[in-house]
Order: C-alpha cells, then sequence, then structure tokens
C-alpha cells in the first residue's frame, strides 16, 4: 500500500469529520501526520484523537504553515477559510503538496485561480474542488463542453444563517425574501463564507462572471438547499440537494480523498 501524508488547515466542524472518517478506517491509504488551526486547542483537540485511536505514526500540532509543510505533506486539506486558502495554496503547491479545498470562494478571484493552476502545474500537483454541500459536478463540466451553456445556481437559507451579513434584518425572520441576486463573483463578496458552493459550480462550468446566482432567506428554515439548473441545446439537468446542516461538505472531502487512492473512482 501506498501510504499518502495527510495534514489539515483549519479544525473545526469539518475537518473532524475527515479526522473521524481516519479513525473509523475509512480512509485507510492515508496518515494524518500534522495540523493546524488559528486556535491551537483545536488542532490540539483532532491530533489528541488521533493518538487515542493507537495510530502507529504521531500527528503533529504545528503552529506556522511552514512548520505543516516541512512534514512534507502529499495531500493538504484546507477546512480553514478562503482567507486561509489564499495564504496557503501557492506554499503549498511549490512544497509538492496538493490540495483538497473547501473554501473555493477564494478562487472567484481570476488572477488567483490562474497563480494556482499555474503553480500546481509547474509543481506537478493538483487541486482537488470538492463537492461540498452541493453535487453534479460532473454534469455542469460535461455540458459546459458541448457549447454554450446556462447556469444558476439558487439557494435557500434561514434567515438566522445570515446573521452578520449585510442583507440581514429583523424582518427577515417572519417574510420570505430573495436577498441576493447576481452573479458568484459578487456572492463571494457579500457572503464571504457562505457561497462557497456556488464560486465551486461556477468554476465546474461558465465561470464565476457568468453564472446566476440568487440567495433566497426563509422564516424557520433549517439548513440549506442548493438548486443548480444547467442548459444548453441538447442538456437540461436539474441538480437539488438540501442539506440539513454543512456535514456532507465534510464527508465530500472523504469522497475526494477516497477518489484520490482507490483503483476505481466515480
Ligand atoms: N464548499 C462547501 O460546500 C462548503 C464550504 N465550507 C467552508 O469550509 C470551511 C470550514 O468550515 P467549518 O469546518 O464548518 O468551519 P469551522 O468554523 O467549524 O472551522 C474552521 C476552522 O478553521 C480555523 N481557521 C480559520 N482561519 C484560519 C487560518 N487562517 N488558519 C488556520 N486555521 C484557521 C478556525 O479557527 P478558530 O477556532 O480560531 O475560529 C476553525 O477552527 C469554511 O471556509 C466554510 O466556509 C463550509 C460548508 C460548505
Ligand atoms: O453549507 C452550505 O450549504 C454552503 C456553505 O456554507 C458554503 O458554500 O460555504
Amino acid at each position: 500500500m501506498n501510504t499518502k501524508r495527510l495534514v489539515i488547515v483549519g479544525c473545526g466542524k469539518l475537518a473532524e469529520i475527515v479526522a473521524d472518517a481516519l479513525i473509523n478506517g475509512i480512509l485507510p491509504d492515508y496518515q494524518l501526520v500534522g495540523v493546524l488551526s488559528r486556535t491551537k486547542e483545536k488542532a490540539e483537540a483532532i491530533a489528541n484523537k488521533i493518538e487515542k485511536a493507537d495510530s502507529d505514526y504521531t500527528c503533529q500540532v504545528c503552529s506556522s504553515l511552514d512548520e505543516l509543510l516541512a512534514l512534507k505533506p502529499d495531500y493538504l486539506v484546507e477546512s480553514a477559510s478562503p482567507a486561509a486558502l489564499r495564504e496557503l495554496a501557492l506554499p503549498a503547491l511549490k512544497n509538492g503538496t496538493s490540495l483538497v479545498v473547501l473554501s473555493i470562494g477564494a478562487l472567484a478571484n481570476r488572477a488567483f485561480y490562474q497563480d494556482v493552476e499555474q503553480t500546481a502545474r509547474e509543481n506537478s500537483q493538483r487541486v482537488h474542488i470538492v463537492s461540498g454541500a452541493t453535487g453534479g459536478f460532473d454534469v455542469l463540466r460535461t455540458a459546459s463542453l458541448m457549447g454554450k451553456t446556462r447556469v444558476s445556481f439558487d439557494t435557500e437559507k434561514g434567515p438566522n444563517s445570515l446573521k452578520g451579513t449585510s442583507v440581514y434584518d429583523e424582518a427577515l425572520q417572519t417574510e420570505k425574501r430573495k436577498v441576493f441576486e447576481g452573479n458568484a463573483q459578487e456572492a463571494i463578496a457579500l457572503f464571504p463564507t457562505k457561497v462557497n458552493v456556488a464560486v465551486a459550480a461556477s468554476l465546474a462550468s461558465v465561470g464565476p462572471e457568468d453564472i446566476q446566482v440568487s440567495v433566497t432567506s426563509t422564516p424557520d428554515f433549517v439548513g440549506d438547499d442548493h438548486r443548480i439548473e444547467v442548459r444548453n441545446e441538447q442538456v437540461h439537468a436539474v441538480i437539488d440537494v438540501y442539506s440539513q446542516t454543512a456535514q456532507i461538505a465534510g464527508w465530500s472531502v472523504v469522497n475526494t480523498l477516497r477518489n484520490i487512492s482507490l483503483p476505481i473512482v466515480f
């Protein structure tokens, strides 16, 4: 077996799903050799889990990206924030470390996207954009290759998940309202940690400037519903994923890591 050295940056809710999958034997081809988080205790919590599972290796709690990259990981899972992805992507790729990324919003910036693409190519590494809280990237990519394609991305959320953003007001607690219409670049600028999915779907198809995005707030709505519609001359597809929590996004990292290492992939 060719064991791959894995590290995680951002030790929150989604990282924990990946660590649990390792401990539960769902990722047999990986060793989690290092973790880094803004709050060190969160990284320690994950490293302790690995240690308690009686692994025959050590998971190092790191204090800086340099320390983490010195572990020479094959793969880095980014489950931190778009700002973190902006900081770590190029150094990691230059270090010979491929990326599995959740905070895809950072890649809506065309110049950054091109730098990442070129650096990955020059260093023979890859950047895996996970399906996260949505899916259907296969049909999005395939339909877009066929010719002129239109793609829309409509999200429904509860008002509480919009608190702290400029579109929030108390009336949303009782009134259903479309609070945003625009493209994915505008959406991620307004909601920096809430519409990574829309940027991911746009990158898989027509690009962040050309996808039509809307966000609707519905009183008492629990979870998120992301509905993607793709149309070209021959194809009409709808991908509609409801999830009660964001856990599916953590599981999509697990699925991507499995696809990287297994002989038969989907
Ligand atoms: N693509 C998709 O479909 C989805 C993507 N996401 C994205 O995934 C990411 C992780 O989500 P989730 O696990 O729910 O979030 P959490 O807030 O639970 O965890 C994020 C962790 O990352 C840490 N962190 C933040 N910035 C940095 C940094 N610069 N360097 C190191 N660590 C950092 C936080 O530290 P601290 O404890 O100090 O806050 C926290 O421990 C987010 O960016 C989120 O927007 C989420 C859902 C779906
Ligand atoms: O969890 C979700 O539905 C979407 C989300 O946070 C993101 O795309 O960043």
